[in-house]
């Protein structure tokens, strides 16, 4: 199996002599995955990091700090960090001691210390992806566990869906979802997925609305090492990491045009080419769409090419909003997710009365079940006894979260829209929407003062 890393990989070298530092840099960085960043000191590395390093070199011998003290620093900052300690002398108890004390490696410094730290830093990285692709499998096996309750409803609404949906996972056609805000979208794709042969493959998601459009290209399609400034490492797409599993585009309508020809180009192809490298990927990929848009219309007005409309158009499902299910639809996601948030807040059982009931059934839902949702979760939580009352139902709560981003407004606009947001979740408690923003009472006050909100 060939593991495929989506991060960079940090490594930090601490040596005072900076000839010899830059030549272990200058061999290591001859990767392009790896981030190499050489410190002359102790000091100099605990002033400066910010992150978490993947691996740190220590020179044992460092002017500032000895190297069995700075060693036990970090395995403190950091348990479980990979440290390789590299020093000019050959002391076999010495090498013991800081394996006791936890370092991951010993080299001393000769002519075969390039190499063999090449190849200890090779099998790090090679296990620390490793552990990543076992937490996602084990993660994948977990949530497969629980498919039967992924999706829920019986209304005969939501059953046409899931009729869809079966069809959907028998075959390989692309497939595009489309529906309200919050109706279930990526749930739909994520249950195709589980039930169809590539199971086993990776499902990804990615939102176009929610990044920038100059970013949308090296997202979906990665970039290599110094391809534009600010790549300073090696970076794989969507696509190559969707490879043999399932690729789930939301918000396709958002699309910049110029990667609409790309992304056209790369499934007829069916390979990927990294932005500012000249290797074809094969892909083995099964692309899903969604979008809230009506997408033809998007073509008819120029803004989505009609082409690429037919390439992902493949089995299309439309998701029905959750005021065209029924009451008896409301009240099982309803129930489903009070019991869930009751669980997850470590909350006794909460049942809901007839009146909340009847609020819950008589209101419409713009924001779909993830509004219905957002309103039961704030409810479990604001509850004090074992019941919810209708005062504690808040509707209105979730809007379609990429409205945000949608209009291009000034910061001053954002927060404004934001505050006035809490201010009607949080029915105007100051103190607590203080608290959940991380900002200062007297400034909520002051725009409340001010009529700015
Ligand atoms: N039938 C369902 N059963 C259980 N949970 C659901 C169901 N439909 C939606 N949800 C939940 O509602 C929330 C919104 O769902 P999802 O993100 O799939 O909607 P979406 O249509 O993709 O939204 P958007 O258009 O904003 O991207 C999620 O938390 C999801 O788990």
């Amino acid at each position: 199996m060939k593991l495929k890393p989506d991060v960079a990989f940090n490594i930090c070298i601490v040596e005072d002599d900076p000839w010899y530092g830059q030549l272990l840099q200058y061999q290591l960085a001859l990767n392009p995955d790896y981030i190499v960043t050489l410190y002359g000191s102790g000091k100099a590395f605990f002033d400066t990091v910010q992150e978490r390093p993947d691996v740190v070199t220590i020179d044992f011998s460092l002017p500032d700090i000895s190297g069995d003290r700075l060693l036990k620093k970090l395995v403190e900052l950091y348990p479980g960090l990979p440290v390789i300690v590299i020093s000019a002398q050959n002391k076999i108890a010495t090498a013991v001691e800081l394996l006791k004390l936890g370092a991951t490696d010993y080299l001393t410094k000769d002519e075969y210390t390039k190499e063999l730290l090449w190849n200890a830093v090779k099998k790090i990285r090679e296990n620390s992806l490793l552990k990543l692709e076992v937490k996602r499998l084990e993660k994948q096996l977990h949530d497969k566990y629980d498919f039967a309750n992924l999706l829920k409803g019986n209304s005969p609404a939501i059953q046409q869906t899931f009729a869809l949906m079966e069809r959907a996972a028998q075959t390989p056609v692309n497939v595009s979802i489309s529906g309200e805000t919050g109706t279930g979208k990526e749930l739909v794709a994520k249950g195709i997925h589980r039930n169809s042969e590539r199971h086993k493959g990776p499902f990804v998601a990615l939102n176009m609305a929610a990044i920038p459009a100059e970013l949308v290209e090296s997202e979906l399609f990665g970039h290599e090492k110094g391809a534009f400034t600010g790549a300073i490492s090696r970076k794989i797409g969507k696509f190559e990491q969707a490879n043999q599993g399932t690729l789930f585009l939301d918000e396709i309508g958002e699309l910049p045009a110029a990667i609409q020809t790309k992304l056209l180009r790369v499934l007829q192809e069916r390979e990927v080419q990294r932005v500012g490298g000249s290797e074809k990927i094969k892909l083995n990929v099964r692309l899903m769409t969604a979008t809230h848009m009506n997408l033809l219309e998007e073509v008819r007005k120029g803004r989505f090419r009609e082409d690429l409309y037919y390439r992902i158009s493949g089995l299309p499902i439309c998701l029905p909003p959750l005021r065209e299910r029924n009451s008896l639809d409301i009240m099982l996601l309803a129930e489903y997710f009070l019991a869930e948030f009751c669980r997850e807040y470590h909350k006794p059982a909460l049942t809901l009365t007839a009146a909340a009931r009847d609020k819950l059934i008589a209101y419409d839902y713009p924001g779909n079940v993830r509004e219905l949702k957002t309103a039961i979760e704030l409810a479990a939580v604001l509850s004090n006894g074992n019941e919810i009352h209708p005062a504690d139902i808040t509707f209105g709560i979730s809007s379609r979260n990429n409205d945000f981003f949608a209009e291009e407004k000034t910061l001053r606009d954002h927060t404004r829209a934001v505050i006035r947001h809490y201010l009607g979740k949080y029915q105007n408690n100051v103190p607590l929407i203080a608290q959940k923003l991380a900002i200062g009472r007297s400034t909520i006050y002051k725009m409340i003062q001010d009529g700015d909100v």
